[in-house]
């Protein structure tokens, strides 16, 4: 079994990020996860941090000469922006003259609508937002896309799973239905602004961001993680939350502003007769197999075995520049939110993150199916368990 925890402030000194239970042999370096780091920060649409901010890695522990050891994982990531913030984020006490004059300093009083800003302040008690977006922020999801590269690296080398993701509708434009990447489209899914595959949708996207950021306003967006070489069999039909579909829904829905999760073609098939809703079964020289994708690889809560397909529907960035409605909690007069530098959107980002999600779903699911302590010995077993299967 997987578990895995994230740490760290948004403008703290560093993330950190502990995954245990990964089993010894997996091919990684530092350079597999720094490139992971590197594909998170792309995408037309993110604010002015992304450009001058680095992720700083450093592997404190669990891999050794590019192996994982089988010890739990250590990661650390600096946040380039420390310098700036080491007084206002100290975790000693600052005098308050030293604080007096530092404009981030100031106390943030009038919530973001959509933003964690005002529950967080009345749940945790705190008078001001900075303690609570300071956790809430999204910048957290650089740790876990670094633990979602190893998790990725892992199912590749146990069960040869390859993960892909792609931004299927960013605003108002949608990509053409049945564009599914293969896992060898993900440099060219990297190169576009939007990491979509069609061009000419990809251009509409930006002319779409481009207008939002004209209009002082915001985007959200659906990505769409695509999986290609699972086994079937992954999941349960016995447990409600051993279910496949139910780990991965969580898994997503546990990313910062994602506020809706299907499988496959989900809401669509709703709204379509049984007949045409299905995958039918068929036998081929391939074995027995599906003709068509739509339930997006799960049936019964388990893999099918075909191509896994999960999207996730990002609602539009909280720090609205053509700031909302909300209350000044220190006078409870009526005010505009704050807003400070903020992305306009982060879709592509977001299917990143989607994509770190899945891998450590799946790796975790994989690990308690087939176990082992090496990577080795998982290959060993997947490859076993897939040459008994029947009917196959
Ligand atoms: C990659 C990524 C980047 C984000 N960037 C911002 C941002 O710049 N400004 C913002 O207000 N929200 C941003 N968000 C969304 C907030 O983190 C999120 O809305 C907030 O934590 C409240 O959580 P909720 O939307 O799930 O309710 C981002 C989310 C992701 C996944
Ligand atoms: C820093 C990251 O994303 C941040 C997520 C975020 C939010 O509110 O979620 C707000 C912004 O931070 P800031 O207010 O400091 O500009 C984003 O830049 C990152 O993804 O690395």
């Amino acid at each position: 079994m997987l578990r895995w925890l994230t740490a760290g402030e948004s403008h703290g000194p560093a993330l950190v990020a502990v995954v245990e239970g990964m089993p010894a042999g997996v091919a990684v370096t530092s350079e597999t996860i720094s490139d992971a780091l590197a594909r998170r920060r792309l995408g037309y649409g993110r604010g002015a941090r992304m450009n001058f901010e680095a992720d700083e890695l450093e592997i404190v522990g669990g891999i050794r000469h590019g192996r994982t050891l089988g010890s739990p994982i250590a990661l650390r990531i600096g946040n380039s922006e420390w310098p700036k913030w080491d007084k206002v984020m100290s975790a000693d006490p600052v005098d308050a003259e030293e604080l007096q004059g530092i404009a981030r300093n100031a106390p943030l009083t009038r919530p973001r609508p959509g933003h964690a800003d005002l529950v967080g302040m009345q749940k945790y008690g705190f008078d001001e937002a900075r303690p609570i977006l300071e956790r809430a922020s999204a910048r957290e999801t650089a740790a876990r896309v670094a633990l979602g590269s190893v998790a990725a690296a892992f199912l590749e080398q146990a069960c040869g799973a390859r993960i892909v993701s792609h931004v299927v509708e960013f605003g108002s434009v949608k990509a053409p239905a049945g564009l599914v990447p293969t896992a060898d489209d993900v440099a060219r899914l990297d190169a576009d602004p939007v990491r979509t595959l069609d061009p000419e949708t990809s251009a509409a996207m930006v002319a779409e961001v481009d207008a939002a950021r004209k209009d002082g306003d915001t985007l959200g967006g659906v990505v769409e993680v695509v999986v290609h070489g699972l086994p079937p069999g992954l999941g349960t039909h016995v447990h409600w939350d051993r279910r496949l579909d139910a780990r991965l829904a969580a898994a997503l829905m546990g990313i910062q502003a994602i506020k809706g999760v299907e499988l496959g073609d989900g809401f669509d098939l709703a709204r379509t007769r049984g007949s045409l809703a299905h995958d039918e079964i068929v036998s081929t020289d391939d074995g027995i197999r599906r003709t068509s994708g739509r339930s997006g690889g799960t049936e019964g809560g388990m893999s099918t075995g075909e191509v896994l397909r999960v999207r996730a529907a990002m609602k539009p960035i909280a720090t609205v520049p053509r700031a909302l409605r909300t209350v000044d909690v220190r006078t409870g007069a009526p005010a505009q939110a704050h807003h400070q530098r903020s992305d306009v959107a982060a879709v592509p980002a977001a299917g990143i993150v989607a994509e770190a999600m899945v891998a450590l779903t799946l790796a975790d699911v994989v690990l308690e199916k087939f176990g082992g302590d090496s990577v080795t010995e998982t290959a060993r077993n997947v490859a076993s368990y897939l040459s008994a299967m029947a009917p196959a």
